[in-house]
């Protein structure tokens, strides 16, 4: 018997919901503008490489971010602010040829953009040209939407990012929540800027919960939380953090989905074990002469 149940009643038969189906075979800025208009929570992750890049658009996460944290999660720097954008085409290109589904989008590092909007524009259009990534993301509200209005208006899309600016941890005095009290007003503010300059969505970064849902209900393009609450259209992590494959102690923000770092350890093992007993390699690893 076929009940006929309208495509909105419909069970979606993807883990993640609508925003993970795979009849979208690109996702599209548009695509997360509908998915705000309907409800449809997403799932942003970052890659730097093929493999990790491949299994999330395998699994239908729909925006991938080539983070400047490839900074300390490649790089094996402590903070975001010395990888270059020589460093990270190389990463942001591979993880392009690798998500043909996912919305790529390239993080511009510290030093690359906030010179002008000229110096953003070039940096931006090395990022489409030499990576092929589909957009760019820069820390900065409102003093940065001539930046962000540049880009837009010269074809690129641009994803910004506010609250707790990492490349700024200087200047914020540390890794620390922004927008309580009297803060809110001016994290508003930069919301409405970015928003008004033309970003097509919106990171906002260790921000407190009721200020973020605030934000996510005034304006009209999608925000993606990092320690911002449950208020958010979407949720953002760095791939490590949740899988489990990080050094150090994660941030309060992360939730572990994964003990990667166990896995990998305990088949390193087995395999050093294997060679020192000589189990490994056996016949069917072998050729006949
Ligand atoms: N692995 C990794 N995960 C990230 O989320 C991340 C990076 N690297 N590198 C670039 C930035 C830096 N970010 C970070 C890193 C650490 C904290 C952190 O330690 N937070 C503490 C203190 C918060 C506070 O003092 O209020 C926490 O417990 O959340 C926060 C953001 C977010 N980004
Ligand atoms: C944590 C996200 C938003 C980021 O900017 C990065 O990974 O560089
Ligand atoms: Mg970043």
């Amino acid at each position: 018997m076929n009940t006929a149940l309208t495509p909105a009643e419909e069970p979606s038969p993807y883990g993640g919901g609508p925003t993970t189906d795979p009849s979208v075979k690109k996702v599209r800025t548009h695509h997360l503008q509908k998915w705000k208009a309907e409800g449809h929570r997403w799932a942003m992750l970052t890659a730097y490489d093929q493999g990790a890049a491949s299994v999330f658009d395998e699994a239908g996460i729909p925006v991938l971010l080539v983070g400047d944290s490839a900074s300390n999660n490649v790089f094996a720097n402590p903070t975001s602010l010395p990888v270059t954008v020589d460093e990270l085409i190389p990463l942001a290109r591979a993880v392009a040829r690798s998500a043909p589904r996912a919305l790529v989008v390239g993080d511009l590092p510290f030093g690359s953009f906030q010179r002008s909007p000229e110096q953003a524009y070039d940096t931006a259009v090395r990022f489409l040209k030499e990576a092929g990534v589909q957009a760019v993301k820069l820390e900065g509200g409102a003093e940065m939407a001539p930046q962000i209005s540049k880009l837009t208006e010269g074809g690129v899309p641009v994803m910004a990012h506010i609250g707790f600016t990492p490349q700024s941890e200087h200047a914020l005095g540390g890794y620390r929540v922004q927008g309580r009290g009297e803060a809110a007003e001016r994290l508003l503010a930069d919301a409405h800027a970015v928003q008004e300059a033309g970003a097509f969505s919106v990171v906002m970064e260790m921000v407190p919960a009721p200020i973020a849902q605030q934000v996510t209900a005034e304006l009209t393009i999608p925000t993606i939380g990092i320690g911002a609450g449950a208020g958010c259209d979407a949720q953002v992590l760095v791939w490590q953090d949740a899988m489990g494959l990080n050094t150090g102690r994660a941030p309060r923000f992360v939730k572990k989905y994964a003990d990667l770092h166990g896995v990998m350890l305990e088949a390193a093992r087995e395999y050093a074990d294997d060679v020192a007993s000589g189990t490994f390699p056996a016949a069917e690893h072998s050729f006949d002469s």
